[in-house]
């Protein structure tokens, strides 16, 4: 591996270690028996990728996006945002909320796999990201994934007569392959499990 490899891997690596602590975490806060719910979840060969992404500047920018509305597939997306330019939006309540910059932070999106498991207590947003006349903008996003052999379904524990389960069970590769054509038709993957 070069030395940009290096760098990749020792920051998807710290990466990790946040997004296990924010797991464990979001855990407590379900108080569900086990801690490392989600954690253990991953299984043994769970997935992680990473996406540098460059939006070029663009003239017409109410014509274009930079990446059109999409929820991540994953249990959790952690975000390196440009700190020189936003962009990145969020829909909540059928408006989109600018994501503010906050420089040397790391974004955390919640991903679909954790709206399953969580029984849609913790939501996967609709998030998008404009163009811009005046500056370009970059990103690194690291993409954790549970192992694609695996199935996910709501938790046990958060399932109970006044809740069911709002999701059904899925194998992660199955919703792998559904996901990139329901991205290019502009419709949301989880609705297909939505029970
Ligand atoms: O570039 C960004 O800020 C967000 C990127 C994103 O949403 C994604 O890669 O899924
Ligand atoms: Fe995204």
């Amino acid at each position: 591996m070069g030395t940009t490899g290096n760098a990749l891997h020792e920051y998807t690596k710290k990466c990790g270690e946040v997004k296990d602590d924010l797991l464990r975490a979001m855990a407590k806060l379900l108080e569900l028996d086990d801690d490392d719910y989600f954690v253990e979840h991953f299984g043994d060969k769970p997935l992680t990728d990473v996406r540098c992404s460059y939006y070029p500047v663009c003239p017409r920018p109410e014509l274009v996006f930079g990446l059109k509305p999409h929820c991540d597939a994953t249990v959790v997306t952690v975000l390196l945002v440009d700190d020189r330019v936003g962009g990145l939006q969020v829909l909540k309540d059928g408006v989109w909320w600018d994501v503010p910059i906050v420089p040397h932070t790391l974004l955390v999106i919640i991903g679909d796999q954790t709206e399953i498991m969580s029984n849609g207590i913790f939501k996967s947003p609709v998030h998008r990201v404009l163009t811009n006349t005046k500056k370009e903008r970059l990103s690194v996003a690291v993409d954790y994934y549970v192992d694609p052999e695996r199935e996910i379904e709501p938790s046990a524990q958060l399932v109970n007569e006044k809740r069911p389960a709002l999701y059904s069970k899925v194998k992660v590769k199955d919703y792998f392959a559904r996901s990139y054509n329901a991205f290019t038709e502009g419709k949301m993957v989880i609705d297909t499990v939505k029970i």
